[in-house]
């Protein structure tokens, strides 16, 4: 008889916890998996699916107003919230339902249930007792709202999917990822949005142009951004609601939606009865093999509060079922990983910021600003910003960023140039693809500056676009 219940153990079936449990239940192993809310995670169920949806939706509103300037003769009426909302809740139950049946197809055992520690190999769930040999920390993270008088009368971004209505107004405290996205998807929809933070651009850790980029665009679309904010008291003021800022400010509005961060999912764990260390921020520590200060005992994904990332959980819970089970000993490189903020317009990065790279070494800027051809007909405010960050000895492009339509879409094979090592004449002898934005990541020829010398954010373009 083997000595415990199963041979791997994860806790969480989300983007990290679901690729670890299948990969290694395809390997032969005896897997189980525990979900206690949502099979797919945050990602499937309240972060980037039903998110992109939203951001698709709010898209589809500036398309119809620049249609007529193709000649379109189009009416855009007033928009759906409750079509939307149930178009994108269903897809969402689909793609739940898949997570779940992928585990299962896999051979794997899943439990919809809570699990906790009793000791190092014994899980409570659900109130069953299970043991298993390795186990799994895969329980991703929570939001946090701040500590002010009121805060729960506002919502987080789970609760941004629970919303039966477009708010005519709303408040957006933070000016992170989820901040800005939310800003443009409420603001394409039809809101009056304020977008309060404490810095003094948005999107803190971005490379600076793009921030810079990021903050006119905002502004052009009409975000009202209150800067060197903090959030002082929420209150109710009639029917909606009221937000009193540290500058003294009132801000009205019918929503407030903190995006003021979010943290491991660690505090319910049993931790303690399993041994497994913790760092301040409620994080589990894990080695650069994800194992945790037990070494049965491994952590992947959000709960190690690293990159919190959907392709980065799946691409290290694929990496440790290969190297537990699959004879195949690796890492998942947390180095160059590509990434996009589905603002809008959104802005997508991979490698270095110039900041950093300048901090390493002498760098080369080439930045172009342009109006891409679609908006010199349809004369929306929108302008592309791309930019490259490239080593002066090497040569190496150790940076590529960009603020602009279809960002997301293009990055992907730039950053696959980038995790090669392509240098900026690699980039210059590939010919581009005419006409279009991505073109100009190939046709960068003359350099704007050295790094550290602010780039003017003036009319002017320097690309072919332009
Ligand atoms: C609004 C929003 C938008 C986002 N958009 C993007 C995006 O566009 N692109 C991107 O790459 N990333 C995005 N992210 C981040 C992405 O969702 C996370 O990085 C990713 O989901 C992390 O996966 P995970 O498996 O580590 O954790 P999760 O997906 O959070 O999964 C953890 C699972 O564990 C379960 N669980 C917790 N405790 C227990 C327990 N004790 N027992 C059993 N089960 C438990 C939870 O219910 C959850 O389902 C977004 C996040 C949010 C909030
Ligand atoms: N497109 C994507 O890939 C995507 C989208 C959404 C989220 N995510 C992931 O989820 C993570 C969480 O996103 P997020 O936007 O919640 O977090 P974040 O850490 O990116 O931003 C949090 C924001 O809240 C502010 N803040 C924190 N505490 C505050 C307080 N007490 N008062 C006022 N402001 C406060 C911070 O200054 C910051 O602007 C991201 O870091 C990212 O890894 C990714």
């Amino acid at each position: 008889m083997a000595a415990y219940d199963f041979d791997l153990f994860v806790i969480g079936g989300g983007s990290a916890g679901v690729r670890c449990g299948r990969i290694a239940a395809g390997y032969g192993a005896r897997v189980a998996v525990a979900e206690a809310r949502f099979w797919g995670g945050t990602c499937v169920n309240v972060g980037c699916v039903p998110k992109k949806i939203m951001v698709n939706a709010a898209e589809y509103g500036a398309w119809a107003d620049d249609a007529r300037a193709f000649g379109w003769d189009i009416a855009k009426g007033a928009h759906d919230f409750a079509a939307l909302a149930a178009a994108r809740d269903a897809e969402v139950t689909r793609l739940s339902a898949i997570y779940s049946r992928l585990l299962t197809n896999a051979g794997a055992t899943v439990f919809d249930a809570r699990a906790s520690f009793i000791d190092p190999h014994t899980l409570d769930v659900g109130g069953k007792r299970v043991t298993a040999e390795r186990i799994v920390i895969a329980t991703g993270g929570q939001t946090v709202k701040p500590l002010i008088p009121g805060a729960d009368l506002g919502i987080d971004s789970d609760g941004v999917f629970l919303l039966k209505t477009l708010p005519k107004r709303i408040a957006i405290v933070g000016s992170g990822y989820i901040a800005v996205e939310f800003a443009g998807v409420f603001r394409g929809l039809g809101s009056e949005v304020e977008l309060i933070y404490r810095a003094e651009r948005p999107l803190r850790g971005f490379d600076e142009d793009m921030r810079a980029a990021l903050d006119e665009a905002m502004e052009a679309d009409g975000i009202r951004q209150h800067r060197g904010e903090t959030p002082e008291a929420l209150e109710r003021a009639g029917e909606g609601l009221q937000l009193r800022l540290s500058s003294g400010r009132v801000i009205a509005a019918d929503t407030v939606l903190f995006a003021t961060g979010r943290v491991p999912n660690t505090a319910t764990l049993g931790l303690e009865a399993a041994g497994v260390t913790v760092s301040a921020t409620g994080a589990v520590v894990v080695d650069a093999e994800h194992a945790t200060s037990q070494p049965h005992i491994f952590a992947i994904g959000d709960v190690t509060d690293r990159l919190n990332l959907t392709p980065m959980a799946t691409a290290v819970g694929h990496a440790l079922a290969d190297t537990l089970f699959g004879k195949t000993p690796r890492r998942a490189s947390y180095e160059n990983v590509p990434t996009a903020v589905f603002s809008s317009p959104p802005i997508a990065t991979v490698g270095l910021t110039e900041e950093e790279a300048a901090a390493r070494g002498p760098v080369d800027i080439y930045l172009s600003r342009f109006t891409p051809l679609r908006h010199t007909i349809s004369k929306r405010t929108r302008r592309t910003t791309m930019k490259l960050v490239v080593d002066q000895k090497t040569r190496r492009v150790l940076g590529a960023h960009m603020l602009g339509d279809d960002a997301a879409e293009i990055m992907q094979g730039i950053g696959i140039a980038v995790v090669m090592g392509a240098t900026k004449e690699d980039f210059d002898r590939t010919i581009g693809i005419h006409p279009t934005a991505a073109e100009e990541f190939v046709t960068l020829r003359t350099r704007t500056r050295e790094a550290g010398i602010p780039a003017p954010h003036g009319p002017a373009g320097t690309g072919a676009s332009t």
